[in-house]
């Protein structure tokens, strides 16, 4: 076959009205406009290489500026040169000298990192013909770890820990690929409990959540206590005891704050609590899990990088590791934090509140489940319930369990319409809005 070329590239900016229904809105995000900095890479092909990273309204202005000027610097590259070497493709972008200096490794350069590599890993996956998470599964451990960047990571996990923890995993693999193809993958809905519906919404939904199959929901709190307390008691009252119930703060609350509302709340049978203080707040994370226990705390929504996973890691912060499939760079970097989470036995629960971020993670945690951890144990995939229309390949939930993708690529690819219609801002949606 000869070699792809990476020709071009188009960056888009698609957003999608959803603060009009407060879909997806929280204590810190009241109204949000969910939104891509979309990527599309070009081939000497009829391959394309599809990638967004999630934000939200304005913030995406900044984002797609910045995924231009990462993807330029692929562009007349064969593929292979990148492929080959992945983790010292994705080194030599993260240490890009006069970009890292936005960062390092964090805040919007690496968003648009995220949307680089990801589009990177669809044109890998569809020049193979297989969905990613197959990809990665068919990976020997060797050629795993060779797509990981274990800089600043060593202390906590080397490579040779890396290629143990993956080893372990090779001879079972094909039982649990078959056990996803059976039974699917296990998952949680947040669309019952935005911050911003109404009480009878709410009710209404909880038991919509119910008749679909759902055994696991998360509410959102953090506005104040005394509407929290009444909304999780009219969560529990539709779905009973058995069902487990997550609360998510979304950064709203100083540390002692969460401490003092997460007791109040613990009449409501809360399994975890996320996001309970600010994200880069490593040692009041660890002072909120030790201080609320038996209620676990989850966090990595908005975790920078790996550095600050190991930190979480090392210091007792997290009990649930939340990975984003856009906020670190991709792929590459979720590889190294699910390996560290495994070699602490943590469960890796990835977060995908914003739009095409299902659609990313269950590739995620299936490779978690196949060839890192070998667990589903307290492990899912969160699931919301919006926009996936606009997707060729959307995500398939069956009674609570995400299906395993079949078709070629990361699932990433938005149908051409939605593109057109949701560009922001000449896109017809946004015109007959503004
Ligand atoms: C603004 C977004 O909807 C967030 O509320 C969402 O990502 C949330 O934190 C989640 O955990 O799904
Ligand atoms: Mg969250």
């Amino acid at each position: 076959m000869t070699d792809i070329i990476i020709k071009g590239f188009e960056v888009k900016d698609i957003r999608f009205p959803t603060s009009q229904h407060l879909d997806g809105s929280d204590a810190m995000n009241p109204d949000p406009d969910y939104s891509a900095a979309y990527l599309v890479l070009k081939t000497n092909t009829a391959l394309e290489g599809h990638g967004l990273t999630f934000t939200i309204g304005r913030g995406n202005d900044i984002c797609v500026e910045a995924v231009q000027q990462l993807a330029a610097q692929v562009v007349d590259r064969p593929f292979s040169e990148i492929r080959n070497q992945f983790g010292n493709f994705w080194h030599s972008v993260a240490r890009d000298s006069q970009l890292r200096w936005l960062g390092p490794e964090k805040g919007v350069i690496h968003l648009a990192m995220g949307a680089l590599v990801n589009a990177l890993w669809d044109l890998y996956a569809k020049i193979e013909e297989k969905p990613l998470w197959k990809l990665l599964a068919d990976m020997s451990p060797e050629e795993l770890v060779d797509c990981i960047d274990f800089s600043y990571i060593t202390d906590l996990l080397s490579r040779e820990e890396a290629l143990e923890i993956l080893k372990k995993q090779v001879g079972s693999k094909e039982g649990r690929i078959q056990d996803l193809a059976e039974n699917g993958y296990p998952a949680y809905t947040t669309s019952a409990g935005w911050l911003g519906y109404s009480d009878d919404k709410i009710r209404h939904l909880c038991r919509e959540a119910l008749e679909e199959g759902w055994d696991c929901m998360k509410m959102k709190v953090g506005s104040n206590l005394q509407d929290d307390l009444r909304r999780a008691a009219i969560i529990r009252e539709e779905i009973g005891w058995d069902l487990k119930l997550m609360m998510d703060a979304n950064q709203k609350w100083e540390v002692d704050e969460a401490i003092e509302n997460m007791k109040a709340l613990a009449e409501f049978d809360p399994w975890w609590i996320e996001e309970p203080t600010n994200p880069d707040d490593i040692l009041g994370h660890a002072k909120i899990a030790k201080a609320i226990r038996p209620i676990k705390v989850a966090t990595g929504e908005h975790a920078h990088n790996r550095v600050m996973f190991k930190q979480m890691i090392e210091a007792g912060a997290l009990d649930i590791c939340q990975i984003d499939s856009c906020r670190v760079g991709g792929v590459n970097e979720n590889l190294a934090i699910m390996l560290m989470a495994a070699k602490f036995d943590i469960p890796v629960c990835p977060h995908a509140g914003g739009v095409g971020l299902c659609e990313y993670v269950q590739h995620l945690s299936a490779v978690d489940y196949i060839a890192i951890s070998g667990s589903k144990e307290n492990r899912m995939i969160e699931y919301v319930d919006h926009l996936h229309e606009h997707f060729k390949d959307p995500v398939q939930i069956e009674a609570g369990h995400y299906k395993l993708p079949a078709k070629p690529g990361y699932s990433i690819e938005m149908k051409t319409q939605s593109l057109q219609d949701y560009s922001y801002p000449e896109g017809i949606k946004w015109r007959n809005i503004e």
